[in-house]
């Protein structure tokens, strides 16, 4: 009999813990990393994860480590599930760790402030290994559905089709269903703009605007996400898959996605504050809207949408201001 598949989940957040059940479901031998040691007692002895996955009990084949270089040690697969501005410095930290021949993949979703780099472009700059090491899973894939083995489909999206479809040997369950893809830059393109919609989205429901305004927002979002993938070189078709219109479908739609009830208590006029401190998971668009921002700038690709969100977010603009210098953009063909 071959030897399971052994991955490292470095995140024992909602993504982490979530996706490392569906990796131990597919037969995977699962360690997670988390930087507190009671998170690890607790996952070790409880199987469960009762500060980001309250309830669900985990698989017996996955458990928990506060010590990086044990979670790396021999992993085929090396799993990134941290906020996405933090993954600089962890993976510095990591890298003298790493298994020789491990594929490092992507659960994130976002673009890192400063650089304007994706996160399988951090990782390449950070950890020095070629794209074809280098993985990425997205798609609508809200943990809280995909803990409670709740059916979705998702994307492993690698360079090397190969390497994607050995990953998507790996994490592919009876409730879980990965398409492979190659055109990373789109995926990652598509995962990290949905957020930023999302907070759009969610500030439109909090203001009542109804659900026009949101099929309007979802739409032009994804038309704006394409713009920004077509001058990065990403394919378009991408943006009409799981990583594009799949998962601002879920998003934007759930009150289960952090971006979306962030929008939504700003648009019930809560302060950038307030909304902070109830907000206890990550919500990437927060930050990853300036950044998708600079990244538009940078070539010239006109985001209406994102340049809202920034204004609302980040330059306190008042929601019904910023809602009334969209509409009176002017008139346009859609397509263009
Ligand atoms: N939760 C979800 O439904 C999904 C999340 N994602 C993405 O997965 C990524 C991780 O998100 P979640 O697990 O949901 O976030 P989370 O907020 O639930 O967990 C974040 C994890 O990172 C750790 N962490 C926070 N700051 C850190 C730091 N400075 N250094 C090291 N570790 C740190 C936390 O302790 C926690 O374990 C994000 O990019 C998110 O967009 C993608 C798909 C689904
Ligand atoms: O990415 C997600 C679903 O695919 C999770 O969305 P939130 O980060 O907004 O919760």
């Amino acid at each position: 009999m071959s030897k399971p598949v052994k991955a490292a989940v470095f995140g024992t957040g909602s993504w982490g813990t979530a996706f490392g059940m569906v990796l131990a479901d597919a037969g995977c031998d699962v360690v997670l990393w988390a930087r507190r040691p009671g998170l690890v007692e607790a996952v070790n002895s409880t199987r469960t994860n009762p500060d980001y996955l309250p309830g669900v009990e985990l698989p017996a084949n996955l458990r928990a480590t506060a010590d990086a270089a044990e979670a790396a040690r021999d992993a085929d697969f090396t799993v990134l599930a941290i906020p996405s501005q933090t993954l600089r410095g962890n993976l510095a930290g990591w890298k003298p760790l790493l298994a020789p021949d491990t594929v490092l993949v992507s659960l994130m979703k976002g673009v890192e402030l400063g650089s304007a780099m994706r996160m399988s472009e951090v990782i390449e700059d950070v950890a020095g290994v070629g794209a074809d090491r280098i993985a990425v899973v997205t798609g609508p894939n809200l943990a809280r559905e995909i803990a409670a083995r709740m059916p979705a489909a998702a994307v492993v999206a690698c360079t090397d089709e190969a390497v994607a479809q050995r990953l998507q040997a790996a994490c592919h369950t009876p409730y879980f269903r990965p398409y492979t893809n190659t055109d990373v830059a789109g995926c990652e393109l598509g995962g990290a703009v949905k957020n930023v919609i999302g907070l759009a989205v969610g500030i439109a429901d909090g203001m009542g605007l109804g659900d026009n305004a949101k099929g309007s927002l979802i739409t032009r979002g994804l038309a704006e996400t394409t713009r920004l993938g077509a001058a990065l070189g990403a394919d378009p078709l991408t943006f009409a898959g799981l990583a594009g219109l799949g998962d601002l479908v879920a998003t934007c739609s759930s009150p289960l996605s952090r971006n979306h009830t962030f929008g939504t208590n700003l648009g019930k006029g809560m302060t950038l504050e307030e909304t902070v401190a109830i907000t206890k998971q990550t919500a990437e668009g927060v930050k990853s809207c300036e950044s998708v921002l600079d990244l538009a700038r940078r070539h010239g690709v006109d985001m209406p949408i994102t340049e809202t969100v920034v204004g609302i977010v980040h330059e306190g603009k008042p929601p019904v201001v910023a809602l009334k210098e969209l509409m009176s953009r002017s008139a346009k063909p859609e397509r263009h």
